[in-house]
């Protein structure tokens, strides 16, 4: 959705042009995107945010390949966007294997990606540092806090060093204090790497939070209604409290929450 008439050139990491998914069958669809054109840029972090059944997950689902347009266009990096090609992904629970150590799912995440056995534990152990979990290969997955799980699952995500990460609603069933600990290290992490993020919430606060720009959703049938840039700071020492307690957050997170009342753009 361009704010101006000039031809937007750059190189787009996701591309979708005129994307529409259908569900259910001929005689009963169900229209969950319809028409929908998005571009992502190499190191933004693009947040959808919108209620519930507005098609929030079908089009993370598009970009990462699970759900095929019914019609239109979907690109990753100029490719048919395909499962385990170049995105990461996280869902809201963090569906490790119980069976399985931390380390071992891990394991198993990287040995998918052809990683030689010898050079895991290193890559594990880095994977772990990352994430803020040093040391826990050998634990369970049942003995970790479900905010310690997530951090493996986006270890896991991580693993393939992805240039894109795909988030749906990944802290919506955390504790208030880990939520907020995790938003600010996804944020930090994300900028440290130059990772390029799609996030999916419901929430207004995560989105300003979080996002460079954050794209509103309305159901009925699914489609994006809105852009709102957030041009809060960015960095790597940037504490998420301090900037939920800035009047510039304030500002960005009450006309979100007015632009999703009214599900199109105020006047000025
Ligand atoms: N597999 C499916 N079969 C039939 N209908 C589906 C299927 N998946 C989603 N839908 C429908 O498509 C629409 C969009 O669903 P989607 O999950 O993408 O929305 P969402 O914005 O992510 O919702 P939520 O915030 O509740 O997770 C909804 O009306 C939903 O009921």
């Amino acid at each position: 959705m361009p704010r101006t008439e000039e031809p937007d050139t750059r190189a787009a990491v996701v591309e979708l042009a005129g994307v529409s998914v259908r569900y259910g069958s001929a005689k009963a669809p169900v229209t969950a995107l319809d028409g929908v054109d998005v571009r992502i840029h190499a190191g933004e972090f693009v947040v959808l945010v919108g209620p519930s059944g507005c098609g929030k997950t079908s089009l993370l689902r598009v970009v990462a390949g699970f759900e095929r347009p019914a019609t239109g266009r979907a690109r990753v990096r100029g490719s048919l966007p395909r499962p385990g090609a170049g995105a990461g992904v996280v869902f809201q629970q963090p569906r490790l294997f119980p069976w399985r150590t931390v380390g071992g799912n891990l394991a198993f995440a990287l040995a998918r990606l052809g990683v030689p056995r010898s050079d895991r534990p290193g890559r594990i152990a880095e994977l772990l540092e990352r994430v803020g979990l040093p040391g826990m290969a050998g634990r369970r997955t049942w003995e970790l806090s479900g905010g310690q799980q997530q951090r493996v699952a986006l270890a896991r995500a991580l693993a393939a060093e992805p240039e894109l990460l795909l988030m749906d609603e990944p802290f919506a069933a955390l504790d208030a204090l880990t939520r907020e600990r995790l938003q600010g290290e996804v944020r930090a992490l994300a900028g440290r790497l130059g990772t390029t993020v799609l996030f999916v919430t419901h929430s207004a606060e995560e989105a300003v939070l979080l996002g460079s720009r954050v794209l509103v959703m309305a159901a009925g049938p699914g489609r994006v209604v809105a852009e709102l840039p957030v041009d809060l700071a960015r960095g790597p020492g940037t504490d998420v409290s301090a900037l939920r307690s800035s009047p510039e957050f304030a500002r960005l997170r009450g006309r979100l929450a007015e632009i999703m009342r009214r599900g199109a753009v105020p006047g000025p």
